[in-house]
């Protein structure tokens, strides 16, 4: 490997009628025009996308295409604002066949050092969720960019609900070296089921024992936002843009997701990714899945009503916490916070942790969420628990106390804000914790809202798995402006 980093390269290429000096050393491409305008461009090898030999233009239909020896192209992405990545090409021309081949030989060498790239990819789409678009999605966006990159893709359009589920269960998957979704929450939540079930299988591991360490799916998974709200592609890719999720894939750099496990009295009843909420937002999933013919906006509807309507739900709530103030420090790329996570987490799984404590609480609960991430969308730029991290092994629990209609807006509005959060209302507390129980008290009780889906049972017992699953994402990169308070209702 570091012969082939030492390698260099420089030329001078057409680019159409423009001429192009370009040059490639360390593993980053350099070009410029020779003319004005003068534009300078870096790129890092690990932005490549592929590197082709271009076609000559066939003069017969019956011909075979032909690879023209004077030109090539270099595929790559390049990062534009707000974590959205873009896909460019650059094509190259040289009256030199040898400079050409020299080149497109010594770039794929480098492209093919990337091993964790995928190759064979198994694709899932929702056609149901969202805007019911997802294979005009895929189509748009995925098909022609997963052709560049090599990865060949096959399709499996999902007929019914946990189809997804049902099949990464039951099918041999040895001919895929990844798997992943176009779709929203829901169907992430499919796949991650499905993958966690399967290992527990091959590896005998009852999955309804909350005690067992659950084993780690092989396959790493991707995740195209096809979905309502797609909380969980925003958080890991800092965007819901389809062509920065595709880049994520065929870039092939993962991070490890927690997932929380949630139980009844004797089973697994499914994992999470994002947030397990009951009251209000359990009563939104419910009411709204009713509203699904509007689209997204069943969520305004949904949300408003059962904002006026809301009584509170009393119940109890015991949390395996370690009381810490929850770190003021954002999940970012490469996160600090997430690497001692993981390597905490290998090092000490058996030995009884002695800072964590139960506690419990009673009392007449507005919401009570367990979110597993920031929770951020486009609704909801800050998300519920703004400093979750996607790999620290905790939830951040909050909960909020029944309280005046008035009080309850004040919370909604907080959540919808660019720059405010709810943890300094004084009807909310939150937690950071690794496991908790909760209990309705008799009554008309709510239903909990898990990624996004109904889950019917009340009194459940969760669990976070750190680091459970493998996603392809390089994370985000977004830095928020932590100091304002344009909503300080
Ligand atoms: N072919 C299908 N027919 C009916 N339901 C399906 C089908 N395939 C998957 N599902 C289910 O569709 C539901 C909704 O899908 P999904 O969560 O992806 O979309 P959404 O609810 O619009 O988005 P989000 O969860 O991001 O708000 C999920 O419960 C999923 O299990």
């Amino acid at each position: 490997m570091s012969e082939i980093n030492n390698s260099v390269l420089l030329s001078t290429f057409l680019n159409g009628k423009k001429k192009v000096k370009i040059i490639f050393h360390k593993a980053v491409l350099v070009w410029d025009n020779e003319k004005p305008p003068l534009e300078q461009h870096t790129v890092p090898i690990e932005n490549v996308i592929s590197v082709q030999p271009n076609y000559l233009k066939a003069t017969h239909p019956s011909m075979q295409r032909q690879i023209d020896p004077n030109q090539f192209t270099i595929h790559y992405a390049e990062k534009a604002v707000e974590d959205r990545w873009l896909y460019k090409s650059l094509s190259l021309k040289h009256n030199d066949s040898l400079q050409v081949a020299s080149w497109v030989k010594t770039l794929q060498n480098h492209i093919s050092k990337f091993h964790k790239r995928p190759k064979h990819l198994l694709l899932f789409v929702n056609p149901f969720g969202g805007k019911q678009n997802a294979m005009q999605i895929y189509e748009k966006y995925g098909k022609d960019l997963f052709a560049i990159a090599g990865v060949e893709v096959t399709v499996n359009v999902s007929q019914r609900k946990d189809q997804i589920r049902d099949f990464l269960i039951t099918h041999n998957l040895d001919t895929f070296d990844s798997v992943a979704c176009v779709g929203g929450d829901g169907t992430v939540s499919e796949l991650f089921n499905g993958l966690v079930v399967r290992e527990c299988r091959a590896n005998g591991i009852n999955p309804n024992d909350i005690h067992q360490v659950l084993p780690k799916p092989k396959i790493p998974i991707g995740i195209i936002p096809g979905g309502s709200t797609d909380t969980i592609a925003y958080c890991l890719h800092g965007t819901t843009d389809p062509t920065t999720a595709v880049l994520q894939i065929i870039f092939g750099d993962t991070l490890g997701l927690d997932l929380v496990s949630v139980y009844d009295e004797h089973n697994l009843l499914r994992l999470y990714a994002s947030v397990l909420s009951y009251g209000y937002l359990g009563d939104v999933a419910y009411h709204s899945d009713q509203y699904r013919w509007m689209g997204p906006h069943r969520y305004d509807y949904s949300g408003f009503k059962k904002l006026v309507l809301n009584k509170g739900y009393q119940g109890e709530i015991a949390i395996y916490t370690d009381k810490k103030e929850t770190e003021q420090e954002d999940c970012k790329s490469n996160c600090q916070i997430c690497d001692r996570a993981k390597l905490n987490h290998e090092r000490a799984t058996c030995k009884p942790n002695l800072i964590f404590r139960w506690e419990t609480f009673r009392g007449k609960f507005f919401m009570v969420s367990g979110a597993n991430i920031s929770c951020a969308c486009s609704r909801s730029p800050k998300g519920i628990a703004p400093y979750c991290h996607l790999g620290d092994g905790k939830v951040n629990l909050v909960l909020v106390k029944h309280t005046s209609v008035f009080n309850n807006l004040r919370l909604l509005l907080r959540l919808s804000s660019q720059d405010a959060s709810v943890d300094d209302l004084p009807f909310v507390e939150t937690f950071s914790a690794r496991e908790f129980c909760f209990r309705a008290d008799n009554g008309s009780p709510s239903k909990w809202n898990c990624d996004g889906e109904v889950q019917h049972q009340t009194n459940i017992r969760a669990k976070v798995r750190c680091q459970l699953l493998t996603i392809f994402s390089r994370g985000s990169e977004k830095v928020r402006d932590n100091k304002g308070r344009c909503c300080n209702i």
